[in-house]
Order: C-alpha cells, then sequence, then structure tokens
C-alpha cells in the first residue's frame, strides 16, 4: 500500500487549490479532487451560470427597449452553440489547473479520488501527522490539513426523482437542446437564477415553492417585490411540493404538485431541483474522525478557521468554504482561503477571518444584491425605534427616467442615532455593482451622511440612486457635509 507524506494536505480542489503558494515550493503538498479540479464555482457554478445569464439578459432586451420606445427582436437563440462556447473556456482552464498541478510542479501530488480523514493529530501533538485514506487504499500523512471540500446538490427523494429529465445545477447546463418547457422546485439563489436564465432564453418556465415568496432570507421588502417581478416574466406555484415526476411519452415528463386545491399536473421536457446544498464533510468522515459539527452538518471553525474537536483546535488542521461557512459564497471561500494560506505559513501570528458586511449578489431576473442586515434583522438587534430606513426607486433618479424603470429600488439600514450604515438592499439593474460603495461604507466603518456628502457622486450616474437612498435616511449630519 502506498503511503504519501506531506507538510501538507488539501482535500478540496476548488478554493483550496489557491492555498498553494510560492511558500511551498520546497515543501511537500497533496491536493485530493474526487470530482473535476477546479471545483464547484469555475465548473457547476458562479462562472458557467453567468455565462448564460448575459446571453439570457440580451435575449430580453427587447422587453426594456420597448419601455424607451425602441422595437427589438431576439431572432434566435443558439443554445448548442452558447454552451460549448461556455464550457470549452471552462474545460480548458479545469484541464490546464489539473495539469498544472499533477505534472508541472515537482513538489504537489494530485491524489484524484475521494479522501477521508482517518486519524487527526490530538490537542498537544505537536509532532504528529493527520492521516487520510483514499478510495484506492493510498495513506497521506501531513503535518497539517486543510479540509475546503465544499457542499454538493441537495437531492429530492420522490417518485422519478431519478429520471434522466429531473436535474441539479450540476447538470442542466450540459443539456444537447435548449429545452422548451423547465419546471424548477425552489426559492432560493439556484431556482430564481435558473429561472431567470430559462426564461430569458425563451423556455417557458414554472417554478415551484413551497411558501408565499421568492428569496425569503431577503429583506422582506426586496423578497416581495422580486417575487412581483418574479410572476411577470414566468408561472409561480406557491404553496406546492414536487410528490412525484411521470415520463411522458414526448420524451418529457409530467411533474405532480401537492397543493391547497390537490395534486396538479405540468408537463416539461426538463425538471431543475434547487432546494440547497449540503456540506460534504459526511464525504471527508468528519464525524467518526471526532470533528465537530453544526447542526446542519457544517465543520466547526473558531474566527482563525481552525477546525475545532471537542470544542478545542486540532493543531494543524483548517476548514474553509462551503464546508464549514454559513454564506456558501465563493467570495467568502475567497477569502478564508487568503487567511487559511496565511495562517499555515504563520503559526504564531494567526489572522481571523471577516465574517460581517459579506455582501451576496443573485443574478437573476431583476438582479439582486444586499449586505448586512435586513430591516427586520437590525430591529431586533438594536430596537425598531433606533432604526431608520430609506427606499429609494431607481425610477425617482436621473439614470431611472432614461431607463423608464418601474421596478428598481435601493433600500438602506441604518442606525438613526450615528447613521451606521446596517445594511442594503437592491433589486434591479446592475444591483451587483451598485451595492459596492454601500459594501466600502459598511467595511470602513464610514457613516451615511459623511459616506453621501465627503465624496462626488457622477451625474447623472445610476448610481445616484444610492446617493439618493443615503441622503433619505433619518441619520445626523456627518464629517464633511457639503
Ligand atoms: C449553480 C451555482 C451558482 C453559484 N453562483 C455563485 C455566485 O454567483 N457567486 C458566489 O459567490 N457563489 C456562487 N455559488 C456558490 C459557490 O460556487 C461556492 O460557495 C464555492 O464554489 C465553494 O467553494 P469551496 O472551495 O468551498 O468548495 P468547492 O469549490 O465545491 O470545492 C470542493 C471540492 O472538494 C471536492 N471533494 C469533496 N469531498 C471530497 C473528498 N472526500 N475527497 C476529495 N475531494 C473532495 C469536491 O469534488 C469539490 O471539487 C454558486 C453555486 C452554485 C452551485
Ligand atoms: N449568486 C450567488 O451568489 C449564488 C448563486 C447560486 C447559488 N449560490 C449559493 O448556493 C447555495 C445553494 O443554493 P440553493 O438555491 O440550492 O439554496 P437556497 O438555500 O438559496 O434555496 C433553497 C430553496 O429550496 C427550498 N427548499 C428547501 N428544501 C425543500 C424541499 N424539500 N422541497 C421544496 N423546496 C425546498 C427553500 O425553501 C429555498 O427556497 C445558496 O445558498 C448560495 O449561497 C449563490
Amino acid at each position: 500500500m502506498t503511503t504519501r507524506t506531506a507538510d501538507l494536505a488539501i482535500i478540496g480542489s476548488g478554493s483550496g487549490n489557491s492555498l498553494i503558494t510560492p511558500f511551498w515550493d520546497d515543501r511537500r503538498v497533496v491536493i485530493a479532487e474526487r470530482g473535476v479540479f477546479g471545483g464547484t464555482c469555475l465548473n457547476v457554478g458562479c462562472i458557467p451560470t453567468k455565462m448564460y445569464v448575459r446571453p439570457a439578459t440580451l435575449a430580453r432586451s427587447g422587453e426594456e427597449a420597448a419601455r424607451v420606445d425602441v422595437t427589438l427582436r431576439t431572432e434566435a437563440v443558439d443554445w448548442p452553440g452558447m454552451r460549448d462556447r461556455i464550457f470549452s473556456r471552462i474545460d480548458a482552464i479545469s484541464a490546464a489547473g489539473e495539469h498544472y498541478r499533477a505534472v508541472e510542479l515537482d513538489n504537489v501530488d494530485l491524489v484524484s479520488q475521494e479522501v477521508r480523514v482517518e486519524r487527526l493529530r490530538s490537542a498537544g501533538d505537536t509532532s504528529g501527522a493527520h492521516t487520510l485514506v483514499a478510495a484506492d487504499g493510498t495513506r497521506i500523512e501531513a503535518t497539517q490539513l486543510v479540509i475546503a471540500a465544499g457542499s454538493r446538490a441537495e437531492r429530492l427523494d420522490v417518485p422519478g426523482g431519478d429520471l434522466p429529465q429531473v436535474h441539479t445545477s450540476d447538470t442542466i447546463m450540459r443539456l444537447d437542446e435548449l429545452p422548451a418547457r423547465v419546471l424548477v422546485v425552489g426559492g432560493g439563489y439556484i431556482a430564481s437564477e435558473f429561472s431567470g436564465i430559462f426564461s430569458g432564453l425563451g423556455a417557458e418556465v414554472v417554478q415551484v415553492i413551497r411558501g408565499d415568496q421568492l428569496m425569503r432570507a431577503l429583506d422582506h421588502e426586496l423578497s416581495e417585490r422580486f417575487t412581483a417581478e418574479a410572476e411577470r416574466h414566468w408561472e409561480l406555484r406557491r404553496g406546492r411540493t414536487l410528490r412525484a415526476v411521470v415520463p411522458a411519452e414526448d420524451g418529457g415528463v409530467t411533474a405532480e404538485l401537492d397543493g391547497p386545491d390537490g395534486v396538479e399536473r405540468w408537463d416539461a421536457d426538463v425538471v431543475l431541483v434547487a432546494i440547497g446544498r449540503r456540506p460534504n464533510s459526511d464525504l471527508v468522515g468528519a464525524a467518526a474522525a471526532g470533528i465537530d459539527l453544526h447542526d446542519d452538518g457544517r465543520i466547526v471553525v473558531d474566527a482563525f478557521q481552525r477546525v475545532l474537536a471537542g470544542g478545542l483546535p486540532v493543531p494543524g488542521l483548517y476548514a474553509l468554504g462551503d464546508i464549514s461557512s454559513s454564506h456558501q459564497l465563493k467570495h467568502v471561500a475567497n477569502h478564508e482561503a487568503r487567511i487559511v494560506a496565511h495562517n499555515l505559513e504563520h503559526p504564531d501570528d494567526l489572522r481571523t477571518s471577516r465574517q460581517d458586511a459579506v455582501p451576496a449578489a443573485v443574478f437573476a431576473y431583476p438582479e439582486l444584491a444586499q449586505v448586512g442586515l435586513t430591516e427586520s434583522q437590525a430591529a431586533e438587534q438594536f430596537g425598531a425605534e433606533h432604526v431608520t430606513t430609506k427606499l429609494q426607486h431607481y425610477g425617482d433618479t436621473a439614470y431611472g427616467w432614461a431607463m423608464a424603470d418601474d421596478s428598481g429600488v435601493c433600500k438602506v439600514v441604518a442606525d438613526r442615532r450615528d447613521g451606521r450604515i446596517l445594511g442594503a438592499h437592491i433589486l434591479g439593474y446592475q444591483a451587483s455593482n451598485l451595492i459596492q460603495p454601500l459594501i466600502t461604507a459598511m467595511s470602513f466603518g464610514i457613516d451615511a451622511r459623511t459616506f453621501a456628502r465627503g465624496q462626488y457622486w457622477v451625474h447623472p450616474a445610476l448610481m445616484e440612486v444610492v446617493e439618493n437612498a443615503l441622503l433619505g435616511l433619518d441619520v445626523p449630519d456627518g464629517d464633511l457635509v457639503a
């Protein structure tokens, strides 16, 4: 049986891959990957989805053009061309990354298998090694270990749930043809983004949710507005659950839904199940190794990203990204990877990861972006009497007039006592970019009035929606008021 020894072992080639800095050039590193090299974001996540969002947005631009007296018609959508362009680029990056690690770097061993933790260094053991076992029995002994094994799509255990027409985000982007009818189950990030993609590309979309609103984790006003917008663009079936999927004669399926009026049936070419992602702690054998887990299966880490066992940090053991984070966002995984990279290299000068002012954007139609607290979270945390909010409509700014926009909003939540920005929430065109100055203000502790009046804002750019939201808050004057 082969045993490989290393100074550092990494489980997962997504964000974990970035830990292999020049510091390790003279040291041995093993990186294990059970799937496609490069992880979720590159292969089946952020990047390919956004490469579909862009053509879908263009394909529906006739709708926005009509508002400003221009007639645009989308003549054709070339799904196979789009798919091949997207994945020829992505697959090449993945293959090049794998080749670089496996072949070009002498100090790095790539183990293309599932590995499990067999034994961890115990507390106080400063010279031992963590032991991993690969599926073929190969053993890996490493002084330091990083678990960056991510998460995977949840499946629905219903009759017909394993039919080939039933997809998760892992497979739906590689379909041979653009489906004409798509039934989407779920009301979160992935379901909302794909409903926007497929409806934009011209498919008939039916989105099925258990509750009443989409994107329920958002500020309630944004969630309500987004749900109303979605209903303008595709069919939304609220208060329903998928009970079964039955093959149809035309090669598609019939989805049976349980709802308030009994069973209803929808014909579709494909079904997308997007009901959350489960941390892969089970795949690395975390529980059996004695690692502390949250109820949802995430690995427990401290502020330094050190993994805890029995409430105490295990020497030389870190975790990062979806396997331990409550955010399941790539920019969070990347940030945590930078912190872990530093901590691996400087065990006597540990840094903490930043878990405040974490932003998120949903590249749905329309876009959504948020950072910090919702209005109700702020009221709960600080008392409703101390919270002030301003909801600024795009349509009440000069660029909003130019767009003839009737749905975009920017809502800012602040502490009325000192103008501290507590949260910001945007729905509409370019929300993912418009949120950035608000992230800056929150990250650097700049109060709302100082931020609004201490700098120029380009006129009449759409960013004035953010400026006006800040100016509309009932907060004290800050510094540099002009
Ligand atoms: C459809 C979709 C769209 C998304 N869009 C966005 C977005 O726009 N913006 C954003 O911020 N985030 C987005 N995300 C989330 C983002 O992709 C993840 O948060 C991020 O990729 C997590 O990175 P990670 O390094 O923790 O895990 P991953 O990138 O998943 O890497 C973990 C790797 O570990 C491997 N692995 C697991 N167990 C083992 C084992 N036992 N042995 C060996 N290897 C193992 C896996 O195969 C995987 O390759 C999206 C996710 C999806 C699914
Ligand atoms: N733009 C982005 O940043 C982006 C895009 C996609 C995914 N992601 C990340 O990936 C994670 C996973 O995305 P997701 O959309 O799968 O999860 P999610 O948590 O965003 O949404 C899950 C949805 O499924 C519903 N649901 C859960 N169990 C169900 C069941 N048994 N039956 C029916 N509905 C059920 C929930 O009510 C919710 O509406 C997100 O939380 C996000 O962090 C981020």
